[in-house]
């Protein structure tokens, strides 16, 4: 366990917004995910793994982008105007529009003020440029904008560091933090190691489609004697270590982690 004990968000595990059930999903009969089970709940839950894993397929089955070959995803009823937010790993824009301009037309339809928006992220100065014009990280941070206009609960985020500088990946994560202490579960994928043990609450570890472990970053860390979320994906990637839950009673890990690999 590390000095710095990882900051929780907040404690409702037993708020269940999504429950991925033993999701499989082949492309030309080959499994991407197999028999992926998760509950996705208030909270960062990072989503770790190799190139290929499966992480972006996992995410796109959460927003209903992609429909599970087999299994179930069940919403937890939402009287939210908007249930998910959703950044892609490649959000496209319309290139003309200013950033202003492009939180304007997704914020008329869920009565939000794009301004706010744009504050909120820390893109007020760029409000008028044009998103050709804006940085890579200023358009990923254009791109979570667009995700949390409407407040929606559960936010989910496709690598939205990569590429970006170490403050940005910094102000990312922070982001995703202030959303979990809002209560929002916030599922992100990414290979930032150190941000994980910064500001996860929850991790997956998908290896070849499959959840080889999931649960909260201190009973993962425990289970594989490990310091930091680097040790925990070498011990699970790359070591021989157990595929198994951290808690030796099945039913105990899916009330208490609130993240399942059953
Ligand atoms: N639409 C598709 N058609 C065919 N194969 C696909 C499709 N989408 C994903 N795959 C395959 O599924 C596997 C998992 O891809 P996915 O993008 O989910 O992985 P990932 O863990 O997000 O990878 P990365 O870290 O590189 O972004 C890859 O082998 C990929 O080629």
């Amino acid at each position: 366990m590390t000095d710095d004990q990882p900051h929780v968000h907040n404690d409702h595990r037993d708020q269940l917004f999504v429950r991925i059930e033993r999701v499989t999903r082949t492309y030309g009969g080959v499994a991407v995910l197999s028999d992926v089970s998760i509950d996705v709940v208030p909270g960062v839950t990072a989503v770790i793994g190799p190139n290929g894993s499966g992480k972006s397929t996992l995410l796109r089955t959460i927003v209903g982008e992609t429909a599970p070959t087999e299994g179930a995803i069940r919403y937890r009823g939402s009287d939210a105007a908007r249930p998910i937010g959703y950044l892609p790993q490649r959000a496209s824009f319309r290139e003309s529009f200013t950033a202003r301009e492009t939180l304007a037309f997704y914020g008329r339809l869920l009565g939000e003020d794009p301004d706010a928006s744009l504050e909120r992220v820390g893109l007020s100065d760029a409000a008028d440029r044009s998103v050709d014009a804006l940085s890579g990280g200023m358009r990923r941070l254009l791109g979570i904008a667009q995700a949390t206009i409407g407040d929606p609960p559960v936010l989910v985020l496709d690598e939205p560091t990569s590429g970006l500088d170490p403050g940005m990946r910094e102000r990312v994560f922070e982001l995703a933090g202030e959303y979990a202490d809002a209560d929002t579960a916030v599922v992100v994928s990414t290979h930032d190691l150190e941000l994980v043990d910064r500001y996860a609450d929850r991790v997956v570890v998908l290896r070849h489609g499959s959840v080889a472990a999931s649960g909260t970053l201190p009973e993962l860390y425990a289970a594989h004697d490990a310091d930091t979320a680097a040790d925990l994906y070498r011990s699970i990637v790359h070591g021989a270590t157990s595929e198994t839950e951290p808690s030796t009673d099945p039913t105990e890990s899916i009330h208490v982690t609130g993240v399942s690999n059953r």
